[in-house]
């Protein structure tokens, strides 16, 4: 090629050696330690953290968290990864918001994310997928919701004729569209627990499911009041004294009952289902309403050993999947709207070479008893076996703790975490947690 000649894209110049791809420091992987996690106990909805917003809790848990591992100098934490599902527009950049509320150095970096329940994982996801690429060495990672402090949206209605007004270009245009303001404009437009392509709550789907897979009111019953019991034994023995900070007085989370039988359960009416015959559903096998917050302490073995700090546990797989719960095999139950972690979950086996049979712990997210079993049903159905009880949840889940939509992730991670290094290595244990709008996000947690 002469000197004249235009360089062709994608060609070695000549002139310029050629050096390793990738650069040196560049495209690596390394292992991403969980070093810890805090969380505040989790309220039902409407109770003491009422007029707490999502700020607030996530600020609470982070700021637990910084005491904890001593985050404060500057640079301690590479960046802020964090998210919630109810939203207010002063939330749109929530995470970095709570970093400046925050006793982390106002110079952390922070994005939010938002994969409905499966937020606080995939917020950890993607907070593991930067550190095991070199490109930081530590992250906090979670999520808040709060379904009190929901926010409520302008009618629709009102909206267009507010921001018509704020358009018009007289005095008389404006007051002529405020004058078309009529009182049924001031009914706000509140947020729903519905899928918006099907209108059913997330409830009424899993009703939908748990018939297509038969499960049984007892056996739901059964899994809720095991969920307390655990629960209730995990704090008694301490497991949760260094993962949950108390906030605005609660000390536990509020939703345990730690009396809770099948007993007490099966005289509970159906909430969910109703248009069916033998409605199975439950208050107390589903999940409430909830408020609170969680975030977990990321990091690479670097930072952890320069930092005097012991790896609980390492991510090792991810795996994500959503379903066609509108058009797909619904009735069937393998498409149901709560049902994507029954895929995710065997392609991320069979991508790590397991089967279920080799995990210590599998802690699925309880949005509804009837969703846990009829994915557990869904697991033995591709083959994958069954899952030990004995393993399954074995510090609660959910429906005991409850579920603030995006925090749920960074709690299981968080608690897992703490499992396995209490069992000591080897250990490994699954997650799975389903989210609204057809998806399912999974990880595997281990202690090489
Ligand atoms: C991907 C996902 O995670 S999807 C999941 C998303 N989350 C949801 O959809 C939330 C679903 N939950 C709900 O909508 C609501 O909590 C409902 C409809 C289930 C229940 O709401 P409410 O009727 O307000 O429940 P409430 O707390 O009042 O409980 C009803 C009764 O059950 C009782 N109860 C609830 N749990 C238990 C229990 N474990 N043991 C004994 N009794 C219980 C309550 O004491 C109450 O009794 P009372 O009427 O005598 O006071």
């Amino acid at each position: 090629m002469s000197p004249q000649e235009p360089p062709t894209p994608g060609r070695p110049q000549p002139d310029r050696p050629r050096q390793d791809r990738p650069a040196p420091g560049l495209a690596r992987t390394r292992p991403v330690a969980v070093v810890g996690g805090t969380r505040i106990p989790f309220a039902r909805s409407d109770g003491p953290y009422a007029t707490a917003s999502n700020q607030e809790m996530l600020t609470a848990a982070v700021d637990g968290l910084v005491r904890r591992f001593g985050l404060e100098d500057p640079g301690a934490v590479g960046e802020l990864v964090a998210g919630a599902v109810l939203k207010h527009s002063r939330d749109f950049n929530l995470a970095r918001e709570t970093v400046l509320g925050s006793t982390l150095d106002a110079r952390t970096p922070a994005y939010d994310i938002q994969q409905a329940c499966g937020t606080g994982l995939q917020a950890v996801v993607a907070a593991a997928n930067k550190i095991t690429l070199g490109q930081t060495e530590s992250a906090v990672a979670g999520g808040a919701d709060t379904a009190s402090d929901a926010p409520l949206g302008v009618n629709d209605a009102l909206r267009r004729i507010l921001l018509e007004a704020r358009r018009a270009k007289s005095v008389r245009a404006r007051l002529g569209a405020l004058s078309r303001i009529r009182p049924s404009h001031l009914v706000p437009d509140v947020p729903r627990n519905a899928e918006p392509r099907t209108g059913l709550s997330m409830g009424e789907h899993a009703a939908v499911t748990a018939r297509a897979w038969g499960v049984t009111r007892e056996a739901q019953d059964e899994l809720a009041a095991v969920s307390h019991q655990r629960l209730a034994a995990a704090y008694e023995r301490g497991l949760l004294d260094d993962l949950v900070v108390p906030f605005r007085g609660l000390e536990r989370d509020q939703n345990l009952r730690p009396g809770s039988t099948t007993g007490k359960l099966a005289a509970l009416k159906p909430v969910f289902g109703l248009d069916g015959p033998h409605p199975t559903m439950t208050a107390g096998n589903s999940t409430p309403l909830t408020d609170g917050a969680a975030v977990v302490l990321l990091a690479s073995d670097e930072w952890a050993e320069a930092r005097g700090l012991a790896p609980l546990a390492y991510l090792t797989a991810y795996e994500t999947a959503a379903v066609d719960f509108v058009g797909g095999d619904v009735a069937g139950g393998e498409d149901g709207l709560l049902m994507a972690p029954a895929h995710a979950v065997p392609r991320m086996l069979e991508r790590a070479g397991l089967t279920l049979g080799d995990f210590d712990f599998v802690e699925v997210h309880e949005a509804f008893a009837s969703q846990v079993l009829a994915t557990l049903a869904a697991w033995e159905k591709r083959g994958l076996g069954p899952v030990d009880r004995s393993r399954l949840n074995v510090a609660g889940s959910s429906l005991a703790t409850g579920h603030p939509f995006a925090a749920t992730g960074a709690r299981i991670v968080a608690t897992l975490a703490k499992l396995l290094a209490e069992r000591g290595a080897p250990g490994r244990g699954l997650i799975s947690v389903c989210a609204a709008g057809g998806q399912g996000v999974t990880a595997i947690l281990e202690t090489p």
